[in-house]
């Protein structure tokens, strides 16, 4: 695992920090080099002739500000610094007393400060443990009404550092330098607005201290390009076949919600899979033939509205139906977008299947009709349950989903599926409790039918898996990356408004081929 992938609480950040120091690091050495490394990346955003007012707190999220401040100060940068507390940790005491005697401009009110064209926030890092309040929840709403642009150290101060919850008041960062491992509360969706562009900068924290403190299989990971292409059907087994690179079976679609089969099927396109069977109501079969001319559509019979009223199964009699279906048959099965909740009996027949099932949208709606956990805890083979928010909330009304890591955690538990919670930080769980998060995406994919294509994508994935070298979950992170990559670029190229559910199909394999 590389750093990058691990992702961190306060509390194992704290116990590894105190593993270095028990090591014999001393921690003024450590925070001096921090300091460094964050001075080195503002030199590459900040130009000399630039002023730069530091925002200091009280402990070594302080000590750290107050390092980069001084050595701002001796390469020729303008600095001032807001410290507005009376009690400070004892080293980053020393560093202010430095400070002041070097006169670099010291102030603790903030109608006192002069102008600049940075600020850096160091008031607080992972030792936040209480809601800001007074007069500095009131300084960080000032800051953040100044127009110059914000670099948080580590974290925006007053975001939590593990649910990314805002205690009171945060800074609303243009950037933000996480140190040496990424923390949770980065990762989760209600931080988003306040944490800029985020990059970790690495300390060089020993692999065995991480590994001691987060355990061989870290719980939690980050998913990362390389994570994600390490998973993927690529390169292709010269000696193959079909049938051996997948067979995959999406039942999809309503006379209705005749575009969301479509959407799914390009998505399970762009996944290479070896065979790919569509099963639609009947009188979608001729348009998704002209889309979808690869792939083998069933028309199946359907109710009055145009739901599919049942699926030709092998051993039912009907004269109508030009092909039946084997659900053994296929590698892995994916049921929900577009189906309507028309008709709820087709989810018990298809949940009877062996092979992997992902279930999405409508599958989802009915499952929560139906009942999610005792449905899904007879399945012989893996289940994948991808839910936006709102159908998280119908399958799993009792789950408090505001820390959505633990949300996907209890909900696999609870489920014994896969988990995926969309969002603008899609978060993955198995009932295990070993969590994938999605650090990248864009709003662009905040549009009608992008999940389709998500759900196309991801059964085509599995379709492939050469089991048992991988893990379900690892592909299933590895499909969320992917589709989000190609949202991130079709918007570099069209902008966030021009990528509609078709468009987004269209940029998957172009992220593969960057
Ligand atoms: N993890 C590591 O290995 C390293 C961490 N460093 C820095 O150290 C930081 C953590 O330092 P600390 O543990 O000193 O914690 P912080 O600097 O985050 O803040 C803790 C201080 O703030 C006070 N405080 C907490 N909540 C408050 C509130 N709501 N209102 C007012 N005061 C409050 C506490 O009493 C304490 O004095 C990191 O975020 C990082 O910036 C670096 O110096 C070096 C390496
Ligand atoms: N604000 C956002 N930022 C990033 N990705 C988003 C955002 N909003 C939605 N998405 C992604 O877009 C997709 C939307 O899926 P879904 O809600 O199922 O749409 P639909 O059912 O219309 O296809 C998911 O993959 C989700 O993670
Ligand atoms: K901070």
């Amino acid at each position: 695992m590389t750093k990058e992938q691990f992702v961190v609480t306060a509390a194992q950040m704290r116990d590894i920090e105190t593993r270095i120091f028990t090591a014999g690091m001393p921690v003024a050495a450590l925070m001096e080099k921090v300091g460094g490394l964050i001075f080195q990346r503002l030199q590459t955003i900040i130009s000399p002739d630039k002023c730069v007012g530091i925002l200091a707190g009280p402990g070594h999220n302080g000590g750290d500000a107050l390092v980069v401040a001084r050595e701002l100060y001796f390469h020729g940068y303008k600095v001032w610094i807001y410290q507005p507390f009376s009690k400070l940790k004892e080293l980053t005491s020393q560093h202010f007393q430095y400070v002041q005697s070097l006169e670099i401009p010291c102030y603790q009110q903030i109608n006192e400060l002069p102008n600049c064209d940075f600020l850096i926030d160091g008031l607080f890092g992972f030792g936040l443990e209480r809601e800001i309040t007074d007069s500095i929840a009131a300084a960080i709403n000032y800051f953040n009404q100044r127009n110059q642009p914000i670099i948080s150290i580590d974290i925006p101060s007053g975001l939590h550092t593990d649910t990314g919850e805002v205690l009171g008041t945060a800074i609303q960062a243009s950037y933000t330098f996480c140190l040496g491992l990424w923390k949770q509360g980065l990762l989760q969706e209600q931080a988003l607005p306040y944490i800029g562009k985020a990059e970790l900068i690495d300390f060089h924290i020993p692999l065995t201290d991480i590994h001691a403190v987060l355990d061989n299989v870290p719980q939690i990971k980050r998913i990362t390009k390389t994570t994600a292409l390490s998973t993927l059907p690529l390169p292709r087994p010269l000696i193959t076949h079909k049938y051996k690179q997948g067979n995959l079976l999406l039942i999809c679609g309503s006379r209705r919600y005749a575009g969301g089969a479509i959407l799914t099927g390009l998505g399970a396109r762009a996944s290479g899979v070896g065979m790919l069977s569509i099963a639609v109501p009947e009188s979608l079969k001729m348009s998704l033939v002209s889309h979808l001319p690869e792939a083998l559509i069933i028309g199946c019979p359907e109710t009055e509205k145009g739901a599919i009223a049942n699926l030709p199964l092998v051993g039912c009699v009907s004269d109508s139906v030009t092909h039946l279906i084997d659900l053994n048959s296929f590698t892995t099965i994916a049921c929900g977008p577009g189906l309507t909740t028309d008709n709820i009996s087709i989810i018990p027949e298809i949940i009877e299947c062996e092979c992997p099932l992902i279930l999405d949208a409508d599958a989802l709606n009915i499952l929560a009709q139906l009942g999610t956990i005792p449905l899904l805890k007879s399945r012989k083979s893996a289940t994948v349950i991808t839910p936006h928010t709102g159908e998280f909330k119908r399958l799993f009304p009792h789950i408090d989903y505001t820390n959505r890591v633990k949300a996907v955690q209890a909900a696999a538990h609870e489920s014994g599926a896969i988990v995926l919670l969309k969002g603008a930080r899609t978060a993955i769980s198995n009932p295990q409790g070993s969590v994938w998060i999605n650090p990248e995406s864009t709003p662009a994919l905040a549009r009608g039918g992008s999940g389709d294509v998500l759900t196309g994508l991801l059964g085509g994935l599995l379709a492939q898996i050469p089991t048992p070298e991988l893990t379900m979950e690892d592909v299933v992170a590895s499909a969320t990356w992917w589709h989000s990559q190609a949202g991130i670029l079709a918007a570099q190229a069209r902008t966030e408004l021009g990528v509609d559910a078709f468009t987004l199909t269209q940029y998957l394999l172009p992220v593969l081929k960057r």
